[in-house]
């Protein structure tokens, strides 16, 4: 059977409503797609405490958690990812790639323009309508 991981991201937004995106690098998996940064829910973590937790590790900023966009169940060939993401905000510090290849705050309307991670996408659907 397929694994399944429960997974959180973060949409991080700024003043100007532009939504920080995230570029795994060539040594993760799922390399080079674009995705919300964020990672694996540990067993005793809510999902809000997790992504709290996951981006104080890849940005080295601390976040507060705004209200759910989705909870998606996608799968790959070789694993089944849950993908929950958060609106969330900076309250202090400011993000830099720890394990990224980049990160780059974008416009709503350039979000359709990068290769996203495919569970993403119907997160990206709802930013964009
Ligand atoms: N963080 C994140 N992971 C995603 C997204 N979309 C997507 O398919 N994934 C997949 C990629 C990975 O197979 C899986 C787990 O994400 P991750 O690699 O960030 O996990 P993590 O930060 O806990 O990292 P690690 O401890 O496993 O190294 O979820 C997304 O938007 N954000
Ligand atoms: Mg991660």
């Amino acid at each position: 059977m397929k694994k399944q991981i429960k997974v959180v991201g973060a949409v991080i937004r700024n003043d100007q409503n532009q939504i920080l995106c995230a570029l795994r690098s060539p040594e993760m998996s799922m390399p080079n797609s674009w995705e919300f940064p964020g990672g694996k829910i540990e067993k005793t973590e809510k999902p809000e405490e997790a992504l709290v937790r996951e981006i104080q590790e890849e940005l080295g900023c601390e976040i507060s958690v705004i209200e759910l966009v989705h909870d998606v169940i996608h799968e790959y060939p070789n694993i089944i990812v849950n993908l929950i993401t958060y609106e969330a905000k900076i309250i202090s510090g400011t993000p830099v790639a720890n394990e990224h290849a980049k990160i780059e705050w974008k416009e709503i309307s350039e979000l359709n323009e990068l290769e996203w991670a495919l569970a993403d996408l119907p997160t990206v659907d709802k930013l964009i309508r």
